[in-house]
């Protein structure tokens, strides 16, 4: 169990992380957020990378401070890293394997074959990971995460910049993870996690909004989702920055929009999706006026 207990950080006078408390059992967990919600700081804290101001992490009751007890226990994927582009990647994960003091000589080439072939890197295993796509990069930093079996794995932003054949690929990898270990994977597009993610966190500005079960974000535009036909004319004398969703169809504009009371009288009343329920979360979206 992965545990935050009033856990914050705070830059001069400005939390980058408010406090905030949660336990996370095993499974897939989502941490969703915009630009500079304070993702990468919570996830930094949760692997003992970074000082916290107040409270604490811990795994399984034991602090993320206390390195040689929980550094193992806990794998990390940053959201860029570098690597020697001339080694390849066996070559990288015996190496992360030996820093991580993964058992004996034969037993860290044994799982480092288990790895490559859980990233599904067996064909690349032996080239230079200079020649890797970047898709084939965050599968090696998953698997470096992975040295060691740990119970936490934490991932920043694991599909940003891949296509979506990698994406996919990529999912795949964290799914069969999740029997056995706590993952953590942030983004800020829902619909790279919501296949594959019961649980979300969601972050802005540093506050804890949400956390709880992915479709309960639908709730929070619950009853203010307005859906309704323009025409071409109308559509383009909108406000467009306040439509969610504009979709052409052989009558008209099909608009979608947040807003707390009907913005238009041909508006009507309509379910909101958990992306249109996490959009009015995170903007806070009030009245629109259109
Ligand atoms: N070392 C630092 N010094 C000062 N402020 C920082 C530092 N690191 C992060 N911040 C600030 O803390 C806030 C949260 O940053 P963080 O990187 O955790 O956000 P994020 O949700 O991961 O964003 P992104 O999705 O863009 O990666 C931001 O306002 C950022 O500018």
């Amino acid at each position: 169990m992965l545990t935050a207990d009033h856990l914050g950080k705070k830059y001069k006078q400005y939390w980058a992380l408010e406090p905030l408390s949660f336990q996370l059992e095993r499974g897939i967990y989502g941490l969703l957020g915009p630009n500079g919600a304070g993702k990468s700081t919570l996830m930094r804290l949760l692997a003992g990378l970074l000082a916290p101001t107040t409270g604490d992490a811990s795994l399984h009751g034991i602090t993320v401070r206390d390195v040689t007890r929980s550094r193992r226990r806990i794998g990390y994927v940053p959201q860029t890293f570098r690597l020697y582009p001339q080694l390849t990647a066996r070559e990288w994960l015996l190496h992360a394997a030996k820093l991580k003091n993964a058992g004996t000589r034969m037993e860290q080439e044994a799982q480092v074959r288990t790895l490559i072939a859980a990233v599904h890197l067996e064909e690349k295993a032996d080239h230079a990971v200079g020649s890797y796509s970047s898709g084939m990069i965050k599968r090696l930093g998953i698997a470096q995460a992975l040295v060691g079996k740990p119970e936490a794995v934490i991932v920043d932003e694991p599909t940003a910049g891949l296509d979506p054949e990698e994406r996919l690929r990529l999912r795949n990898v964290l799914a069969e993870l999740a029997p056995s270990a706590t993952v953590l994977l942030s983004t800020h597009v829902l619909s790279d996690i919501e296949a594959i993610c019961g649980q979300v966190l969601v972050l802005r500005s540093g506050k804890l909004l949400y956390n709880g079960r992915l479709g309960g974000l639908a709730s929070y535009a619950e009853g203010r989702l307005w859906q309704w036909e323009a025409s071409e004319r109308e559509w383009r004398a909108m406000a467009q920055e306040r439509l969610l969703s504009a979709r052409r169809t052989p009558d008209g504009i099909l608009c979608r929009t947040i807003a707390d009371y009907q913005p238009t009288p041909y508006a009507h009343a309509a379910a909101p999706t958990m992306e249109e329920g996490y959009l009015a979360l995170i903007t806070g979206s009030g009245e629109a006026s259109l």
